[in-house]
């Protein structure tokens, strides 16, 4: 079964040029990057919020709708699951602790 996050990256690809009365990614889209930045940006609150609140389920909405937002500025961006995939793979095994440290020492 192919992963969701792999499902919902094609279907923003797919949906950037559809109609924008009836897509909000297109809709979104249209608006411009920044719109699509604000609304990331929104979300990421909205999450956290709920988690100070200890809101479980309402995180998770968040948690979807922050996820969903930054699929869609990756596309605008044309980047790809896959690069934020090799950016982590690149960071495996690495602490933040000592890569901060590292950066630090420069
Ligand atoms: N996963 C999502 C998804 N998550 C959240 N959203 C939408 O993101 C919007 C979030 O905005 P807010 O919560 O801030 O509410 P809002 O009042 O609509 O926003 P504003 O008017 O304040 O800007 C809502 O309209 C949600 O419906 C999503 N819209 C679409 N998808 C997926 O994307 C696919 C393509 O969607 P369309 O482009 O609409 O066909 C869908 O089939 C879904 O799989």
């Amino acid at each position: 079964m192919a992963d969701i996050l792999d499902t919902l990256e094609v279907v923003i690809r797919e949906r950037r040029t559809a109609d924008s009365a009836s897509s909000y990614v297109a809709r979104l889209t249209h608006k411009g990057r920044a719109k699509i930045a604000q609304k990331l940006g929104e979300e990421a609150v909205e999450a956290a919020i709920a988690a100070v609140q200890d809101d479980r389920e309402g995180l998770t909405g968040e948690a979807a709708d922050l996820i969903f937002h930054l699929l869609v500025l990756l596309a605008d961006m044309d980047l790809t699951l896959d690069d934020v995939r090799a950016e982590l793979a690149r960071r495996e095994g690495v602490s933040g602790i000592d890569e901060k440290a590292s950066r630090n020492a420069d």
